[in-house]
């Protein structure tokens, strides 16, 4: 295995990512070039701290090829061409398959949502008292349970009868949340994102699940739902006040999470024309969100 590992800013990253996995790459993953350092980044924020965008300001954005004569050749194909301004070449590196694979997969164990809903990446067995599992491998899209907003809106969906409803998953990066709602029964489930690969995240998921789903852009969320979840950040969401609580048939629930503790009273004032929100669960200083409406 060889890895191909470049320095990229934010804005690149995603770019540079989609072109490599274009060029055959078996894997593409990025890292905050700083971290370790003092200029070290938290990834989706944390108290006090402007929370980054979609990444780091720095990122190394790493990429595994079979052969090193592909790594090569995409590094040759890619210098050259415009959207690589701003990054940086730094090495194509012999990893050993094995530590590579050992190095993965020690950083991502199975998450427990409940002692009976568990979070297991596919190397992995479910744990014995797993009942129901999603099955999901870090990838490019955020969603992997192993972060407190992720975890307490699938503690939600577990306490839920979401059978037979119809369920939107507003802001679904790796479609995690959507998955969670269909395998706890909702019928007919819509996850959206901005982001294109999230919503090709959400499909293999989805497919490597079992769950049947519809992924798309923001324009696909249709009509009334008996449950929305929105795990975004603060600002976007007291900016979709409208739209989000206008996709919550009557009598259903908003799920909001990606906020502050400290974020709670500026929430609920944004929704207040709308919806009565409240603080549902609370994890490391972040909160989650409900209303009924
Ligand atoms: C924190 S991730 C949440 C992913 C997943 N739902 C979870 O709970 O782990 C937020 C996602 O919202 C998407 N997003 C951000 N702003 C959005 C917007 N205005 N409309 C739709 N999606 C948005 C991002 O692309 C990202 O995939």
């Amino acid at each position: 295995m060889f890895e191909l590992r470049l320095l990229c800013p934010e804005d690149r990253v995603e770019a540079v990512g989609d072109a490599l996995e274009a060029l055959d790459a078996l894997s593409v993953s990025v890292e905050d070039a700083d971290a370790q350092t003092p200029a070290e980044q938290a990834l989706f924020g944390e108290p006090g701290m402007p929370p980054p965008k979609g990444g780091w300001q720095r990122s190394l954005v790493l990429a595994l090829f079979a052969q090193e004569a592909q790594a090569k050749e995409a590094a040759e194909l890619l210098a050259p061409q415009d959207f690589f301004e701003g990054c940086r070449f730094i090495a194509i590196v012999d990893v050993p398959e094995q530590d590579w694979v050992r190095l993965t997969q020690s950083q991502f164990e199975p998450v427990e949502i409940t002692p009976t809903f568990w979070i297991v990446p596919t190397w992995h067995e479910p744990p014995a008292a797993a009942q129901e599992v999603i099955r999901l491998d870090p990838g490019l899209a955020f969603g992997t349970g192993t972060h407190p907003t992720t975890r307490m809106c699938l503690r939600w969906i577990a306490r839920q009868p979401l059978a037979g409803q119809r369920v939107l998953d507003y802001g679904c990066g790796s479609g995690i949340l959507a998955i969670g709602a269909a395998k706890f029964g909702a019928t007919a489930v819509d996850a959206v994102d901005i982001d294109e690969a999230a919503v090709r995240s959400t499909e293999a998921n989805a497919q490597a699940n079992g769950v049947q789903l519809t992924a798309g852009l923001p324009d696909r969320a249709q009509g009334r739902y008996d449950t929305v979840l929105a795990n975004i950040l603060a600002t976007p969401l007291k900016m979709l006040a409208p739209l989000l609580c206008g996709h919550v048939a009557p009598g259903g629930a908003l799920v909001l999470a990606g906020i502050l503790a400290r974020q709670a009273d500026e929430l609920k004032a944004a929704y207040a024309p709308h919806a009565r929100l409240e603080v549902g669960d609370e994890e490391d200083g972040w909160i989650l969100m409900t209303a009924r409406l």
